[in-house]
């Protein structure tokens, strides 16, 4: 069912509705039944999210004005906006048969009037469903490029991130960091503890990872116990700040398992691009750097500047 619920007096002013299904929300006789024919037909034409509230936001503009729509979905932590925010917005919770399909609000300078909100209701009968594929298409996709014991993202989502921000790091002339983690004497982990046990450890590894880096760094599994984080924007030293943090917390960890306390640690190999750079070479880089953490002793952390350092100095001729 629909229902309102009004609140003034805010320097945002939002009435809030809920969308269950379209079967709630009959179609308003002034929305032209044409307006809502095309609607429907140009919202089956695409599954990215993105592009379908574009064309809503186009399309709905021919039965009412709106400055601007913003989607959120809670779960998935997707927010699109199109237009431009104002000081009225309208909410509606979009669910079907329980599902919770995400938060719509529509926006304008003035106050949107009862007829007006019957409109908003009609339309918004034609992007429910579109929008539950678009939701169902987006998650199979991420699901394609998640590693699904630890949630991080697999070797797929690894090398399309490094090519797009190897990309934008030489535009926009921005540095790009990369660490190269991997857990120390694992294998007696799994050993000792057993294999379920080393697999909750590797969560936990990845949970302690994300707690140390920014939302917009990215974490990512390269192998059994080996782990990348893609620093954007991150210089050499900044990187090696967060690369230490990491090494501290995994140090930190307290970890119980079958057979006692678990002691963990891990070696980090730190590389910032280079110019001349590309995935293969910057991974090549912090492979080196991450071997050198190992073969010095582990739990350390290794930047390449350290591995040039240890180069013997050329010989005067
Ligand atoms: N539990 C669990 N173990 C895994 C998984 N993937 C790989 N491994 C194990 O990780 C261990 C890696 O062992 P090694 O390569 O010898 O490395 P290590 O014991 O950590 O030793 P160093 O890296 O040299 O410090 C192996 O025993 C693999 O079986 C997984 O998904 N779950």
């Amino acid at each position: 069912m629909v229902s309102p619920l009004h609140s003034n007096g805010r320097a945002e002013l939002r009435d809030e509705k809920i969308v269950t299904s379209i079967g709630d929300l009959a179609p308003r006789p002034d929305l032209r039944p044409e307006l809502l024919l095309r609607l429907s037909g140009k919202l089956q034409t695409t599954l990215e999210l993105q592009q379908l509230l574009e064309i809503f936001f186009d399309e709905i503009q021919q039965a009412i004005l709106v400055d601007g729509i913003t989607f959120h979905h809670a779960n998935n932590g997707l927010h699109i906006s199109q237009g431009k925010q104002s000081q009225h917005s309208v909410h509606y919770r979009l669910q079907t048969q329980g599902d919770y399909m995400g938060d719509l609000n529509f926006h304008r300078s003035t106050r949107f009037r009862e007829h007006e909100l019957a409109n908003i209701e009609g339309l918004l009968t034609t992007l429910v469903y579109p929008v539950r594929n678009a939701l169902r298409y987006h998650s199979a996709l991420a699901a394609a490029f998640r590693d699904p014991l630890t949630g991080a993202g697999n070797r797929a989502a690894l090398d399309r991130t490094l090519v797009r921000e190897i990309e934008l790091s030489k535009r926009h002339q921005h540095a790009l960091s990369l660490l190269m983690i991997d857990l120390d004497w694992f294998k007696q982990i799994n050993d000792k503890h057993g294999h379920s046990c080393g697999d909750k450890v590797l969560q936990q590894t990845v949970e302690c990872i994300s707690s140390c880096i920014r939302q917009t760094d990215m974490s990512f599994r390269y192998g059994g116990e080996e782990f990348i984080i893609v620093l954007s924007g991150a210089s050499a030293s900044g990187a090696l700040r967060i690369a230490e943090r990491i090494r501290i917390s995994i140090e930190a960890l307290r970890l119980q398992g079958s057979q006692g306390d678990i002691q963990l640690s891990a070696s980090l190999g730190c590389v910032t691009l280079h110019g001349d750079d590309d995935k293969d070479s910057l991974l090549h880089r912090a492979d080196e750097a991450l071997y050198a953490a190992k073969s010095g002793g582990r739990n350390r952390v290794i930047c390449e500047t350290d591995l040039h350092s240890e180069l013997p100095p050329a010989k005067a001729d």
